[in-house]
């Protein structure tokens, strides 16, 4: 918008590699086969009352690098990562499907899905119908859709597409502005990423900042930057329900552990919210 069309951002960047790699399967799978695929697949898993409870939810991300970091982790075996996840106690596997700068594919989350038997996230720059049908077609349940990267027709057509697929959508927000485009869908999953994604600056406090907008009963995730126990802690008493975690879970020599720690934290919820 008015920022990304007079100097290039990360995101801009990264969404332009993005479209070079639909192309290419665009090219090899036609629109229709894809949604055929996604016709046949098996049904999507329920996910909000697996993030919904107590106890914070866990959305537990399988990520091999990030532009911001660099390599993380190999993951050689990413199934065998997901249910040692799921093991842990994990809500929900995030799965990072963008090849360019976060090493992942359709066939991580083909792995996944066929691992567990919790929710699976597609984690990607969803900027195409296509891309919807795909997820469904490989087994997701959850979609991540970024404001930052949609216009407010792309936002309302590609929610109502993954409802239609049977799939939630993952609304995620930075700031006050994307949280007003972001409710014009009355989205169920609202999450702040603490990471610009223009910029990849991380702010600590965008959490905290942005719940007093975010509506009663919405499901609220915070995302990035979560480094452990203390962290998890604070956003649950900010009023998290889930919290979004890759590189302090791909680095740990003991994700099942890592993962349980943060799945006890309790989540009472936003001060008036119900749940
Ligand atoms: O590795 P971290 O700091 O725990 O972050 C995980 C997740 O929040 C991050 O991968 C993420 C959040 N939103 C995104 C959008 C695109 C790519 C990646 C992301």
């Amino acid at each position: 918008m008015p920022e990304s069309a007079t100097s290039a951002t990360v995101l801009d960047a990264l969404i332009e590699g993005v479209r070079a790699d639909l192309a290419e399967r665009m090219a090899r799978a036609s629109l229709a086969e894809v949604a055929a695929a996604a016709r046949d697949a098996a049904p999507a898993r329920p996910v909000l009352e697996r993030l919904r409870g107590p106890r914070l939810g866990v959305i537990a991300e399988v990520k091999r690098s990030s532009p911001s970091k660099g390599a993380l982790a190999p993951i050689a075996d990413p199934a065998a990562l997901a249910a040692t996840y799921a093991d842990g106690g994990a809500a929900a596997i995030s799965v990072l499907t963008e090849q360019r700068r976060f090493g992942g594919s359709l066939a991580d989350l083909d792995a996944v899905r066929a691992a567990v038997d919790i929710p699976v996230l597609r984690k990607d720059f969803m900027i195409d119908e296509y891309q919807f049908h795909e997820a469904r077609a490989h087994g997701a349940d959850l979609v991540l859709l970024i404001v930052a990267a949609l216009t407010d027709g792309e936002l309302r057509r590609f929610h109502d597409l993954a409802g239609e697929l049977g799939m939630t959508a993952l609304v995620e927000v930075h700031d006050e502005a994307e949280i007003e485009r972001a409710l014009a869908v009355d989205p169920q999953v609202l999450g702040v990423n603490a990471r610009n994604l223009k910029t990849l600056d991380v702010d600590p406090d965008a959490f905290a900042r942005l719940v007093p907008a975010l509506p009663d009963g919405v499901v609220a995730v915070a995302e990035s930057g979560i480094g452990g126990l203390s962290d998890a802690q604070r956003y649950a008493a900010e009023g998290a329900t889930a919290v979004l975690v890759g590189e302090a879970l791909v680095t740990t020599g003991d994700p099942a552990s890592a993962v349980a720690e943060l799945a006890g934290v309790p989540a009472p919820g936003r001060a008036g919210g119900t749940r």
